[in-house]
């Protein structure tokens, strides 16, 4: 059996635990570190670029976890998943009996898959590393139709980079991709990859005084290793069934109800709420995460309502000097009224600096705020090739029925929602190359009054940057 003693500890290599490894490796390089991490690869940010102050976009590597050794000169690595947390002693115990007393401590493990009726089938797969996108490749090769559930980021990635097989698209709401846009843009999307051909690219532009009704309207119209990354579509391109059909059916408003194996020529039933069934070769259940709290405690601290464990501004769990950042986490501080938490890179990585940054400020005895990245709720992505940058309140989340929408799209090419209360800007979609994310940035951090630019600040014909220069 090992011990080891360190001022810091941190626990998990994905996203969250890499980024704290990589703040503390600046902020005290002096000082003793040792991550715990149950895979032996982990994942680093590379490629940071900035479109605004917070609007960040990046790459994520996977990489040895020996190359963090590279930036921290006082970094001990141990292989091997936490067990037990003695947080009055403060002796972290791993499967196979290490102890590393500590001061302080960041739990990042994470989260799982949430899978529907995961207890029935090996054939319901859900998506979140390495191994599981293997395994997904392996059915997509040898399978003739799946069912994808869940209408968030992974089943849209899916839905755009498979090919060669028959996908059926289950989703409870009225419109696709329901985590990240508005109906609007779901048209904008749908109409992209069904008529690429056939579309009038004449730029619309209109303003509507919009309820939270109005923006559901149908358009009928065992965790062991980290999360993937933005890019991890791309490896599905190659993997085709090349004697499959491509065909795509979407079927709204409906939850699968049962999934049973059966022995014909497909493997699976899916029956669904409104009385269909449908047989497939399997199901991929994008269905959202759990915090992954996979551990035992001497004491348990307090959770969110989703399980995770509740921090405060600080990310300081209710329990003093155990902090915590990433999907494992449950953000339990009176948020910004722009900010809301999503489990995202972005905000693993945010999370995680901000986690670094305590723990340093205990172990010196120093005074600390909070960073201004929590001012803002942004992420940045790509869906169906599409960049989409996401702003505050975009989906007018919380801001009641009392809200103007302001639209202006442009066939294949953007989509520009702003959403405003009392003329000021809460929040915005920009999809496609809109080079909008700085003014809007501005706009939502200032709270400047829009009302005297009426329409104007999304006509195409005048630079709406010169308003604010
Ligand atoms: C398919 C997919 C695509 C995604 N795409 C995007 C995207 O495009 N943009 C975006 O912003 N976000 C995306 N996400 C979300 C993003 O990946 C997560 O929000 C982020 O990875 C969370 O990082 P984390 O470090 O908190 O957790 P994880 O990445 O899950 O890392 C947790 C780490 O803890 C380790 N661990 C767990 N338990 C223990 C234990 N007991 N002891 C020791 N180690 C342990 C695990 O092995 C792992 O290394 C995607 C997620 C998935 C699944
Ligand atoms: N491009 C990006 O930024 C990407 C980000 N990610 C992140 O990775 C994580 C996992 O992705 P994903 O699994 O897509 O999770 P998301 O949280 O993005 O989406 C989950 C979806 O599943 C739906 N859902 C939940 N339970 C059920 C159910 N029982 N039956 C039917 N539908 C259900 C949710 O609906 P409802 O909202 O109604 O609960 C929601 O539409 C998320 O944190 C996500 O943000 C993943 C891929 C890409």
């Amino acid at each position: 059996m090992s011990k080891f003693k360190t001022k810091y500890l941190v626990i998990g290599g994905g996203i969250a635990g890499v980024t704290c490894v990589e703040t503390l490796a600046i902020l005290h390089p002096e000082e003793n570190l040792v991550i715990v991490t149950a895979s032996s690869l982990v994942k680093r940010v590379t490629n940071v670029s900035f479109y605004a102050k917070t609007v960040v976009k990046f790459d994520v590597a996977d990489t040895e976890a020996s190359s963090l050794m590279k930036i921290h000169p006082n970094l001990k690595i141990v292989y091997d998943s936490l067990k037990f947390l003695d947080t009055k002693n403060k002796i972290a115990l791993t499967d196979d009996g290490t102890e590393v007393h500590y001061e302080v401590v960041c739990v990042c493990t994470g989260g799982l898959p949430k899978l529907i009726d995961s207890n029935k089938s090996k054939r319901i797969l859900g998506i979140r590393d390495t191994e599981s996108v293997k395994e997904f490749q392996e059915r997509l090769t040898n399978g003739n139709r799946m069912v994808i559930v869940g209408n968030g980021g992974i089943a849209s990635e899916i839905v755009h980079a498979t090919t060669g097989i028959q996908k059926v698209w289950v989703i409870r709401d009225d419109y696709i991709s329901a985590t990240f846009v508005d109906p609007g843009a779901a048209e904008f999307f749908q109409n992209s990859f069904k008529n690429k051909s056939n579309v009038n690219n004449q730029t619309v532009l209109k303003r509507h005084v919009f309820t939270e009704e109005d923006t559901v309207v149908s358009l009928n119209k065992d965790i062991k290793s980290a999360a993937l990354g933005p890019d991890w579509y791309k490896k599905l391109e190659n993997t085709k069934n090349e004697s499959g059909e491509q065909e795509l059916e979407i079927i709204y408003k409906v939850e699968v109800e049962s999934v049973v194996e059966i022995n014909e020529e497909y493997a699976l039933e899916v029956k669904l709420t409104n009385g269909r069934s449908i047989k497939c070769d399997f199901v991929v259940s994008a269905t959202g995460v759990e915090p992954a709290v996979n551990f035992a405690w001497d004491r348990e601290p307090k959770r969110g309502p989703d399980g995770g464990l509740a921090v405060n501004e600080f990310q300081e769990t209710s329990i003093k000097d155990v902090f915590a950042a990433g999907d494992v986490v449950f953000a339990d501080w009176q948020t910004s009224p722009h900010w809301f938490q999503l489990r995202l890179w972005t905000q693993a990585r945010q999370m995680a600096g901000m986690a670094a940054k305590s723990m340093h400020a205990r172990i010196v005895n120093e005074d600390i705020w909070q960073d201004f990245c929590f001012e803002l709720f942004t992420h940045c992505t790509t869906l169906f090739g599409y960049r989409v940058v996401l702003l505050g309140k975009y989906n007018g989340q919380g801001l009641g029925r009392d809200y103007e929408i302001l639209l202006r799209t442009t066939p294949q090419k953007e989509y520009i929602k702003f959403v405003l209360q009392n003329g000021r800007l809460q929040g915005a979609i920009l999809i496609g190359e809109t080079d909008l994310e700085e003014m809007c940035e501005n706009l939502i951090l200032d709270q400047i009054d829009l009302s005297p630019f009426g329409d104007d600040i999304l006509n195409p014909d005048i630079d709406i940057d010169d308003y604010f220069d």
